[in-house]
């Protein structure tokens, strides 16, 4: 029977009311989570920058305490219904604030426009889902897709070692800043604990693991299942399914025919790694700790996923050449290093012992080459590339975990950048002089000219009136 507690059926004082305790009751307990004041977010300054499920998401402005300077940052409010997944969010990204390679939390804001707002980093280059397909004029290099993988895999094993799973990792969950360099993982909104799981079905289809679809009990290996496909994209540069297929069969392909993204033309050592990572059985994909490993020894193999990506439309410099890589040399710009450094052993995965010359990337990947000044890239990339070799400009390797010594990596590397781009523009100006001085050179020269040139006339011309002069006297003398 019900035994709801009845007020009318009650004769002494009324019974306090208790409130029901949900599985997710502590989690919306934001009290740990600093409030951040209304001086400290410049909200006129603010714009719209997306629109997820449950929240809209704007750019806006922010500062710790009033005294300091504003910077940017990124608000998700969440529609009054949808408050308590807000919540639970900002409580998982505060859990997780101390991992470079997830987005910071800075607090939760009251905004009297749109109500409770859960303020974090701001992510300048998009997420990558926007880069790999809509942003195709920027060229990246199969060493960008090693250092993405490495920090994408380290977050996910920050987690999963916590016993957490993201359950919704997927290209545009995955924001990129410092030249699209660095890779965070956001939007846990579907986030939960390995103890609660769960037979709901969560998560977006294509990166979805099959035991989700078929409402099994899942763990861990749902977000490895997850990291296989977002390798194959990365590689790929393409959709891993036809687009047009409708959700259902899709899906029941996924989960009972072994569909999985088409065959492209790779090394054996990647598809062999993203193909274990989406097996169907869970117990045949790598942990989270192998695929560290993996990636980090993919990474030594292609060290140079830090070099910096520019947008060419934006009227700044295309991407930088990469230098070919060499086998165990250290790379010109170390990765940004993660405070999570399992002792697990690289097992079955074969050590990226990859082929010596390039040509591990599928035709896929080499996006068709757009036209570039190449004499001035070159020449700024050899700038750049001899202040980060010199001991005097050389940024100082950021200590492992430690994200203010990482961003002074970054800005350091930035100022660099900007040093080359500078050198070469005084270069430019100072060859433009020469040519002036030229040019007035030849201007000075033609003004002698033309008054050599009127000198002589002169001299003509008084040659003829004395002529003149003497024919005159001649025939007078005649
Ligand atoms: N910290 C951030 N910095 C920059 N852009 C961000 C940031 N967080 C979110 N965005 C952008 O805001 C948009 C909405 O993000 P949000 O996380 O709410 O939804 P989503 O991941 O696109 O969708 P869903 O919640 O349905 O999975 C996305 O385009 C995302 O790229």
């Amino acid at each position: 029977m019900d035994r709801k507690p009845s007020s009318s059926s009650s004769t002494g004082p009324p019974a306090p009311v208790i409130q029901r305790k949900t599985r997710d009751s502590d989690l919306c307990l934001t009290s740990d989570i600093p409030k951040i004041p209304p001086n400290c977010i410049d909200e006129l300054n603010s714009h719209f920058l997306g629109k997820g499920t449950f929240g809209v998401v704007e750019k806006t402005k922010y500062r710790k305490t009033r005294d300091d300077t504003y910077r940017p940052a990124a608000i998700k409010y969440a529609s009054a219904t949808h408050l308590s997944i807000l919540k639970r969010e900002a409580k998982h990204m505060w859990n997780l604030r101390n991992h470079v390679n997830i987005i910071k939390i800075y607090g939760m804001y009251e905004s009297h426009r749109n109500g409770q707002g859960l303020v974090m980093e701001y992510m300048d280059c998009g997420c990558v889902a926007d880069l790999i397909y809509d942003r195709k004029n920027i060229e990246y290099k199969m060493d960008h897709v090693a250092s993405w993988m490495y920090q994408l895999s380290s977050a996910v094993n920050f987690f999963h070692s916590k016993d957490q799973i993201h359950r919704d990792l997927k290209l545009q969950n995955m924001l990129l800043s410092h030249h699209h360099r660095t890779l965070k993982i956001c939007d846990f909104g579907t986030f939960t604990s390995i103890h609660q799981s769960m037979t709901s079905n969560r998560g977006s289809p294509i990166t979805m693991a099959p035991e989700i679809f078929r409402c099994e009990p899942y763990n861990m290996k749902a977000d490895i299942f997850s990291i296989g496909i977002i390798m194959w994209q990365m590689i790929a540069r393409d959709h891993p399914y036809t687009m047009n297929m409708p959700i259902t069969p899709f899906l029941y392909n996924v989960a009972t025919r072994n569909l999985r993204p088409h065959e492209i033309e790779c090394n054996p050592i990647l598809s062999n790694f993203y193909k274990r990572c989406w097996s169907d059985n869970p117990a045949s994909r790598p942990t989270s700790a192998d695929c560290v490993e993996y990636f980090r020894c993919l990474r030594s193999e292609y060290p140079n996923g830090n070099v910096p990506l520019w947008d060419p439309a934006s009227g700044a410099s295309n991407t930088v050449k990469i230098p070919k890589s060499q086998p165990g040399g250290r790379s010109p710009l170390p990765l940004p290093k993660t405070e999570i450094t399992p002792d697990v052993k690289p097992k079955e995965v074969a050590p990226a012992k990859v082929q010596e010359t390039p040509a591990l990337l599928p035709d896929t990947l080499k996006v068709p080459k757009v036209e570039r000044q190449i004499s001035n890239e070159e020449e700024k990339q050899k700038i750049f590339m001899t202040a980060l070799s010199n001991e005097d400009t050389r940024p100082i390797d950021p200590n492992e975990g430690d994200e203010s010594s990482l961003e002074l990596y970054h800005q350091h590397c930035l100022v660099n950048l900007n040093y080359a781009e500078v050198l070469l523009a005084k270069k430019e100006a100072i060859n433009e002089k020469h040519k002036l001085v030229q040019k007035w050179a030849e201007h000075e020269r033609t003004l002698e000219l033309l008054e050599r040139i009127a000198c002589l006339e002169q001299e003509i011309a008084y040659q003829e009136c004395n002529n003149a002069k003497e024919k005159s006297s001649f025939s007078v003398r005649m």
